[in-house]
């Protein structure tokens, strides 16, 4: 079951610049800054609520955030949904037809195990799912 919206991943080009920009927009400051080598990212988080923003930026021009700024520019990027079990919810959501761009969940930021269901099979919103690691 999917629990909540756990963050909204914006492309950004200038992390810095976004910062300040974000903690104008929201009156809190980020309280985190974390690179995930795996995903060539550099990432930002804001607490909103119950949520969060997750900026990103790209640390190589391999990464998606890279590719993605090049077809599309800055903007919302993915949704991320936080389940309880990954593991239970990557089964239903094969079984329900979804394309899963990696089966294996991977090491995500601030402490998650996440997976990506494509955008081709999603109304082309990139969707991620994520799991607290406790
Ligand atoms: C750290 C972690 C965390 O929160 O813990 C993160 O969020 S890491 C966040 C960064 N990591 C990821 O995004 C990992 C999962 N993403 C990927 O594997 C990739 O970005 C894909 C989604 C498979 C796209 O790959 P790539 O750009 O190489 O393929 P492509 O250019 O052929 O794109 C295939 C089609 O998907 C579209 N497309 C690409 N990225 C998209 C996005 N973010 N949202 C919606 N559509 C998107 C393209 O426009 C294209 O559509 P057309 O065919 O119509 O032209
Ligand atoms: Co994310």
């Amino acid at each position: 079951m999917v629990n909540k919206i756990e963050h909204i991943g914006i492309a950004v080009k200038n992390i810095e610049d976004a910062n300040i920009l974000f903690e104008k927009m929201l009156g809190v400051p980020s309280y985190k800054m974390e690179a995930v080598e795996s995903e060539g990212v550099l990432t930002s988080f804001f607490q909103t609520g119950n949520n969060k923003i997750e900026l990103l930026v790209a640390t190589n021009p391999e990464s998606p955030i890279a590719k993605f700024l090049e077809k599309k520019g800055e903007g919302i990027h993915h949704i991320a949904f936080d389940v309880d079990d990954i593991e239970s919810e990557i089964s239903r959501l094969k079984k329900e037809g979804f394309v899963l761009i990696n089966e294996v969940p991977k090491k995500g930021a601030d402490n998650k195990l996440v997976v990506f269901l494509h955008p081709k099979n999603t109304n082309g919103v990139l969707v991620e799912l994520c799991q607290e690691i406790k």
